[in-house]
């Protein structure tokens, strides 16, 4: 559905001097210098994917889905989007996809969201049938029944997001560009986000593009994701294959009726012994035999494997990059 080949962005931004002689020198001779936003770049996604696209503030994520999106013109390289190119802005394509942008707003500020709904709706051409269905379906899906005829600019954050996703998505698009869809929104409410967006993807087959600097949004809905570093992809593969790659090891956590006297540098890396608990981070590939030893061995309460945090892998993909991957 997606495809993108050699992919490139620079922008020539205006170097400026400090100081205030510098700062008049430069009207009537500038100097620039380019930043490399995105640097050669390659993916495929396919029909109905959910792709997370992470990177540190700066790596070029925005710029890639801008240049996905046809807001921005690539520097060189190649983007089809189902099959159009992104940037000739073929009213066609902007039918087929959707941005959403966590830190912009579609919504007309002073009006209610029903009526940007029907803005949508005459821009997009959409027919009075499936207007009526979709909208029906959103409204139930998002729950925005009692927000619907209220001003925009009267709506909580994570409101105007639930309705900023309607809005994105009355015209059923098949590819769907979401960034940061969360940002700023309460527990709750990104959870219903997310929910929705599973939900969704699930129904209509969506193919989704997904920046988020939340790892619950990562993890509950990619499996695949794609990691951008300096405007270059050091990761595209499974997140679980990430995980093993990274942090080839699990947490295990013991709670025993007395902690035993042995030594704990045997089974693994001791992250915490404190009362009747022992926390360890224990390779892989010997989790369960170490387990089953506590547990046949000692008095054990309760016991706990974990995954560690994804913050702690993705943070680490970013620091020691993936560069054989
Ligand atoms: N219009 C522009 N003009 C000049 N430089 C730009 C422009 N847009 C982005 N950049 C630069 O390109 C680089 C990539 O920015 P981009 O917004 O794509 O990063 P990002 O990964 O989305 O970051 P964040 O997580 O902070 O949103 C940054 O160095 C940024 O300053």
């Amino acid at each position: 559905m997606i495809h993108v080949k050699h992919l490139h962005k620079s922008f020539r931004v205006h170097a400026r001097q400090a100081g205030w002689l510098e700062a008049v020198r430069s009207l009537w001779r500038r100097e620039y210098r380019v930043v490399e936003a995105v640097k050669d770049i390659s993916f495929t996604i396919e029909k109905g994917e959910i792709v997370g696209f992470l990177g540190p503030n700066g790596a070029g994520k925005t710029t890639t889905m801008k240049m996905l999106a046809g807001l921005l013109h690539p520097t060189s390289g190649e983007i089809t989007v189902g099959g159009f190119v992104p940037f000739e802005q073929k009213a066609e394509f902007k039918k087929m996809m959707s941005l959403v942008m966590g830190q912009k707003s579609q919504l007309i500020w002073d009006i209610p969201p029903m009526e940007t709904f029907l803005v949508n709706k005459a821009i997009y051409e959409i027919d009075d049938r499936m207007f009526r269905e979709t909208l029906d379906e959103l409204v139930e899906l998002l729950e925005l029944a009692p927000l619907l005829d209220k001003p925009t600019r009267s709506l909580s954050l994570g409101q105007r997001m639930r309705c900023e996703l309607a809005a994105a998505l009355l015209h059923r698009p098949q590819v769907l560009f979401l960034d940061e869809p969360t940002i700023g929104l309460d527990v709750h409410t990104q959870e219903k986000v997310r929910r929705f967006i599973v939900d969704y993807n699930r129904e209509h087959e969506t193919t989704i593009l997904l920046t988020s600097h939340y790892m619950g949004d990562v993890t509950a809905l990619c499996d695949r994701v794609m990691i951008i570093n300096y405007g270059k992809l050091i990761y595209d593969g499974e997140l679980t294959v990430l995980t093993e790659k990274l942090a080839p090891y699990k947490r295990l956590e013991v709670r025993f009726a007395k902690v035993p006297d042995v030594r704990w540098e045997d089974y693994g890396e001791v992250v915490e012994i404190e009362d009747g608990n022992v926390a360890l981070r224990v390779a892989r590939e010997k989790v369960a035999e170490v387990s089953a030893h506590f547990l046949q061995h000692f008095h054990v309460h309760d016991i706990n494997i974990q995954d560690p945090p994804m913050e702690e892998v993705i943070t680490r993909a970013f620091q020691e990059g993936l560069h054989d991957s």
